[in-house]
């Protein structure tokens, strides 16, 4: 939990200039785009196997979409991404994730590392409702270590409001509760929370399952923004979701009783426009899941 409490020049609104002469010299540096690679992942839960050698490059600055019907191990997948899975006890994995060429599993990389680079957006807004926004914004810092001087937290709270696309409604009352804002925007926070680390990659959990589709729209319009900062993959059980903010398509798909793979990937548009596996064509025409 943060100690510190936003100053009162928390809710000044810096002028551009003075906030571009901050950007110039460095202060909002971001961390450089990453790919992620996943090499023959296999996962389980206790002896029960729920994804079998499942590969798939996720190319820098790219939004990629994982669906599929429920169950086929598209969360669990993600959550191997950034080494979440290893949460659960009776969970274990087989495989690599690499970034940008390093495993995020070698036994010389630090688990936060990974967090820190992969940063996670779930399906349900989860801000700490009784914490101001700002707080918030700024709670992941402590967390992964990530030591920001004052006057930098301003301001990077800030940026981070702005990217999210959050900044214009909460800019007068960063000190009110999280917990006050609506389900989009508290989505919002969360994802400016998460980019308050600086990933280079970022996953996204059904973000907008719970939300109206306003909040759902602001959000998919917020992702495509994000993109050129940072390579974004998302879940989705939502097609038109999938067509409207994604490049590329992973299909999962889990037989009765088998663990789950990727029946096919590749483009968005090909995927929906052209499959070439006749259960991709069912599956994005609605005809099962
Ligand atoms: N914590 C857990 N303990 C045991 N089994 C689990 C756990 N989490 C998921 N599973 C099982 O792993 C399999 C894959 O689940 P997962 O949530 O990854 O699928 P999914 O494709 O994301 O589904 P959905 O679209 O419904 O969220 C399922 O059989 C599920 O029951």
């Amino acid at each position: 939990m943060p100690d510190a409490q936003p100053s009162d020049e928390t809710t000044q609104v810096l002028p551009v200039s003075r906030r571009a002469r901050r950007e110039q010299t460095g202060l909002l540096e971001r961390a450089p785009l990453a790919g992620l690679e996943a090499r023959n992942i296999s996962a389980w839960f206790g002896d029960h196997q729920v994804l079998d050698r499942v590969s798939l490059d996720m190319p820098a600055g790219v939004i990629t979409s994982l669906i599929g019907p429920s169950g086929c191990g598209k969360s669990t997948f993600l959550r191997i991404l950034n080494r979440m899975h290893e949460l659960v006890p009776s969970a274990s994995l087989a495989g690599e994730v690499l970034i940008e060429g390093t495993d995020i599993y070698d036994p010389a990389r630090k688990l936060v590392d990974a967090r820190k680079s992969i940063g996670m957006v779930f399906q349900k807004p989860n801000p700490f409702p009784a914490m101001s926004i700002y707080d918030n914004v700024v709670a992941g810092l402590k967390l992964t270590g990530t030591k920001v001087g004052r006057d930098e937290r301003d301001q990077l709270v800030e940026s981070c409001l702005i990217k999210a696309g959050l900044w214009n409604e909460v800019r007068d009352r960063l000190r009110s509760p999280g917990g006050g804002l609506s389900g989009g925007q508290q989505q919002r926070l969360c994802i400016a929370r998460s980019l308050a680390v600086t990933p280079q990659v970022l996953l996204m959990d059904e973000p907008c399952s719970a939300l109206d589709p306003t909040s759902t729209r602001v959000i998919e319009e917020t992702m495509l923004e994000l993109v050129n900062d940072v390579t974004i993959v998302i879940v989705t059980h939502n097609m038109q979701q999938a067509q409207r903010v994604s490049t590329q398509c992973a299909f999962f798909l889990a037989s009765q009783g088998q663990p789950g793979g990727i029946v096919e990937h590749g483009d968005t548009e090909a995927m929906f426009g052209d499959p070439i596996d006749s259960r991709t064509y069912d599956y994005v025409n609605g005809v099962f899941g």
